[in-house]
């Protein structure tokens, strides 16, 4: 096995998932000069990738890096591995992980890409990767990263949180280039929750979208979405600052602004009128903000955290209340301040 520290040298890297973000980064790595395998568990559609070097459901008209190597073959995919990324859905992470983890040698990276969280346990992917696994190393990439723009080459930048600094220095090394840049952070929980919940407000800005509302009620969503993170980050004993880096306010920006987003689009079909069901269906694509909004309902109602916006979008997905019913409440409670953080002692 390459020797996980030397960076400047290539390594052998795989990317479990052949969803859209586990093909952005097989991409940057292979074309950082690393040998890459990029791992998908259809074969047909593994060989069609191969074939036409492109994976034309998830990122279509992308032209693969032509040294990155893509199998179906999970023994192969992961076979001398120093770092393994895991871009695999919340819903199906944890069996990928079991799968994987005796074909793994002691010490391997292994990089949670996922913004999601267990659907039966509350748990978070670093959480499973070292329930699964013994000896490896683990951390969490995430930030304001539509894999269409960092294919594109629009400038991006990421987070990866470890409390292996070295990891991090390691990963910053594989994925920098040209145009993606790679802060580190050692608050593993709170980079991972602030992923997951910014889908949530994602929603619910898309669906503000569908109603017609203007940048005036995109603005008061996202800066109490972001109040409401920071409240429920504390409670669960996260440092509500790294809610003000990349991965907190910087991605919740990005996925409550766009139709690129999966999230967005699901609440902008259901603010339409669509059935829940139909809007997911229909997106086609993981949307992680569905499940997450019933687990932090129940969780946050467990805490006795105050989050009015997660409410609502439960009332509406899960509840069957009306929206304009939902709205004329959360407009109507009552008015409190608008910074409840504060930087003096
Ligand atoms: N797409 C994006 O722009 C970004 C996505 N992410 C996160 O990355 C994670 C993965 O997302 P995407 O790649 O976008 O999802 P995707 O929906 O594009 O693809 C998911 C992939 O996982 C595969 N998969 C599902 N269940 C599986 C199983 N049991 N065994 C093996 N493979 C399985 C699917 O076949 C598919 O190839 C999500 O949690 C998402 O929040 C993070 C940053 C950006
Ligand atoms: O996490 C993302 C961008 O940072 C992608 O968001 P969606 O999963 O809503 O598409």
């Amino acid at each position: 096995m390459t020797t996980p520290t030397e960076t400047s040298k290539p390594l052998s890297i795989a990317v479990l998932g052949g969803g859209s973000f586990g093909t952005a980064i097989a991409n940057i790595v292979a074309g950082n000069g690393h040998d890459t395998r990029q791992w998908m568990r259809d074969e047909a559609r593994a060989a069609d990738c191969r074939k036409m070097r492109e994976n034309h459901y998830y990122l279509p008209g992308v032209p693969l890096h032509p040294e990155l190597q893509i199998t179906s073959d999970l023994q192969r995919a992961v076979d001398g591995c120093a770092i393994v990324f895991v871009a695999i859905p919340s819903k199906s992470f944890r069996e990928v992980v079991q799968k994987v983890a005796p074909l793994l040698s002691p010490g391997t990276m292994l990089i949670s890409t996922t913004k999601g969280i267990e659907h039966d346990s509350f748990h978070l992917m670093s959480d499973i990767l070292r329930e699964e696994t013994t000896d490896m190393r683990v951390g969490v990439l995430s930030g304001p990263n539509f894999a269409k723009e960092i294919v594109a080459g629009h400038y991006t930048a990421t987070v990866i949180a470890s409390d292996d600094e070295a990891l991090c220095t390691n990963i910053q090394k594989v994925l920098h280039s040209e145009t993606f840049r790679i802060y580190s952070s050692g608050d593993v929980f709170g980079v991972e929750l602030a992923g997951a919940l910014k889908n949530i407000y994602a929603i619910v800005t898309g669906m503000a979208a569908a109603l017609d509302r203007g940048q005036n009620t995109i603005s008061l969503l996202i800066t109490r979405a972001l109040a409401e993170m920071m409240r429920f980050a504390e409670a669960m004993g996260a440092d509500p600052m790294t809610f003000i880096g990349l991965a907190g306010v910087g991605d919740l920006i990005l996925t409550c602004s766009s139709d690129l987003s999966r999230n967005y689009r699901v609440g902008y079909l259901v603010g339409k009128g669509r059935p829940l069901e139909e809007a997911v269906a229909e997106i086609g694509q993981v949307a992680e903000g569905v499940n997450t909004v019933r687990l932090i309902k129940h969780k946050a109602d467990e805490l006795g955290v105050y989050m009015p916006l997660v409410s609502a979008i439960h009332a509406i997905l899960f509840e069957e209340r009306p929206i304009p019913e939902v709205i004329r409440d959360l407009m109507s409670g009552a008015q409190t301040f608008d910074v409840a953080y504060s930087a003096k002692p």
